[in-house]
């Protein structure tokens, strides 16, 4: 595993990352160094929450990592990657966590022939429920790859995606989260206006969402089939989704997924 890995931006993603791996004990503490632009009482909360090092001082933080996570936001790449280049030496890894970016932008940016692994996990990497989607750029070796699919798959699942589809990966995986939290607040403030008390809409809901992850992956069944199972004809599932569908709730989801695509795209091309 890499002895030492380096987080260039602190915030929510680059936390759930670290979380994950933290609690899945397979690089200590203190092997791993987080870094931002300014905020120093968020890396202070880091430090305190998970026993990490931190430092503001990139020159620092690079020279001696063997993987530098870059976990900015897009607009901030350029920056991030003008501060970092001095201080690369040809034996880190770059792992990319960010949204659009291609991995064209690092090399053309750098020119320099780094190895280059572009990534979309989610933010369920904090418990090990992760997914995140890699693909793999040029002058990365065999060893540094193993490394880094064994770092994200102790946060959660590893799949090998082409890089032209990681636009439509970030708007199903990376966002996606996001998409099934907004349901359930949607369902809890029904469950609130219908007078069920919080905690118990809370209790049925978490666990209803629980039990339909668990039932895609754990039985053979497809979708279609596990919803056809509780839709009793004439009953009452058959009127809610009658109602979905009267409100067009497959085209809503493509429009979630197809704006999600185009904000990706804009963002590469940025
Ligand atoms: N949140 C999510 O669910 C997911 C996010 N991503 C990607 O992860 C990246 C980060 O997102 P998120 O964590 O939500 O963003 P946040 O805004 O929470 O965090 C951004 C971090 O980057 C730091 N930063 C800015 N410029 C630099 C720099 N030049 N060098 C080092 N650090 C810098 C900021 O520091 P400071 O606070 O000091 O300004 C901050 O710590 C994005 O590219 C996003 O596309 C990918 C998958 C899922
Ligand atoms: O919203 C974003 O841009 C990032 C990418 C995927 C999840 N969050």
């Amino acid at each position: 595993m890499f002895e030492k890995i380096v987080f260039l931006g602190a915030g929510a993603m680059a936390e759930a990352l670290i979380a994950g791996i933290v609690k899945a004990n397979i690089v200590k503490p203190e092997q791993i160094v987080v870094t931002n632009k300014s905020n120093q009482a968020r890396l202070q909360a880091l430090a305190s929450n998970y026993q990490v090092q931190t430092t503001q001082s990139i020159e620092q933080a690079v020279t001696d990592a063997d993987a530098v996570v870059f976990a900015m936001k897009p607009k901030d790449i350029q920056t991030a990657l003008a501060e970092v280049r001095p201080h690369l030496t040809g034996s880190q890894v770059l792992i990319s966590v960010l949204a659009g970016t291609p991995i064209t932008v690092f090399h053309d940016t750098l020119t320099m022939n780094v190895p280059i692994i572009r990534t979309m996990p989610n933010t369920s990497s904090t418990i090990g429920y992760g997914a995140t989607a890699i693909t793999v750029g040029e002058y990365v070796t065999e060893q540094q790859l193993e490394q880094t699919k064994k770092l994200f798959e102790t946060v959660g699942t590893v799949t090998v995606v082409e890089e032209d589809d990681m636009h439509v990966v970030t708007a199903l995986s990376g966002s996606g989260p996001a998409y099934f939290y907004y349901m359930v607040e949607a369902m809890q403030e029904v469950a609130a206006k219908k007078g069920l008390e919080a905690t118990k809409a809370k209790e049925l809901i978490y666990q209803t969402i629980l039990g339909v992850a668990e039932m895609l992956q754990q039985t053979e069944e497809t979708p279609t089939q596990l919803r056809k199972n509780i839709t009793s004809p004439n009953g009452v599932t058959q009127r809610a989704v009658e109602a979905l569908y009267d409100h067009h709730l497959p085209e809503t989801i493509e429009a979630a997924i197809e704006a999600a695509i185009k904000r990706s795209e804009e963002l590469g091309k940025a």
